[in-house]
């Protein structure tokens, strides 16, 4: 198995027959917790006016993600994990737009199998993709830290990586990472009352679960669907 992690949003430049894009803070620790709320999946979409676009074609739908960070006048949810786990999202169907996961995610869908994950469904993820490479084992993977150049995404690409190539790093100084990253520092500064520290905390928390996410790419738009591990 070949391991590559690149950093950023934009298409990678090998095409690999696994990909797992990470955005620990937060598209898809809001996307782990949107599904262990109870939701049936999530379309991802590119711009506001695409979800916009999408709402109005199926009202019952439910709008999340953020603009630089800040939650978008007219969707129903922001991009809060910590916000999500308070929400009942049995049998909901969302939409979610935002600046890095869903970017990146949508960059990359040329590969075969797409997987997204935070933090907190990273050990999981990963141990799913091993047990994939069990039947291939010239089988080449993709892990994309979506943040620019965040190390909190990094951070967790590697902790990934340790987990594929059969030498697992611990935890705890992935935390430190994620922690103390560019992209966590808004949500400890006293004045940023729409960032929350306990975001923060959701993201730092790894949570057991018998699924992982899998982006579905026969639909008209992309949907990240539960499938067990
Ligand atoms: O909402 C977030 O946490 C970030 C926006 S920013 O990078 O902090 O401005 O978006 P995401 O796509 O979840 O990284
Ligand atoms: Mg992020």
């Amino acid at each position: 198995m070949k391991v590559t992690i690149y950093q950023g949003s934009r298409p990678p430049a090998t095409i690999a027959d696994i990909t797992i894009v990470i955005d620990v803070i937060r598209a898809f620790t809001v996307a782990h917790h949107v599904f262990l709320q109870g939701a049936d999946g999530i379309y991802l979409a590119e711009s506001v006016e695409q979800a916009f676009q999408l709402k109005k074609e199926n009202p019952e739908y439910l709008l999340a993600g953020e603009v630089n960070g800040l939650a978008i006048n007219g969707f129903d949810l922001d991009n809060s994990p910590y916000r999500i786990k308070e929400k009942n999202l049995a049998g909901r169907t969302l939409v979610q737009r935002t600046t890095n996961g869903v970017r990146a995610t949508l960059n990359c869908l040329a590969s075969k199998t797409v997987f997204v994950t935070g933090f907190s469904n990273a050990r999981t993820t990963a141990e799913c993709v091993k047990k994939l490479s069990r039947r291939n084992k010239q089988m080449t993977v993709n892990v994309i830290a979506s943040h620019p150049s965040g190390d909190d995404d990094l951070a967790c690409a590697e902790y990934i990586k340790s987990i594929l190539m059969g030498s697992l790093i611990p935890e705890e100084p992935v935390r430190d990472r994620i922690r103390s990253s560019q992209a966590a520092e808004k949500f400890f500064t006293d004045n940023q009352s729409c960032f929350k520290r306990e975001d923060i905390l959701v993201c730092l928390q790894a949570v057991e679960s018998d699924f992982v996410m899998r982006v579905d790419k026969s639909k008209e738009f992309p949907m990240i669907e539960r499938v067990a591990r």
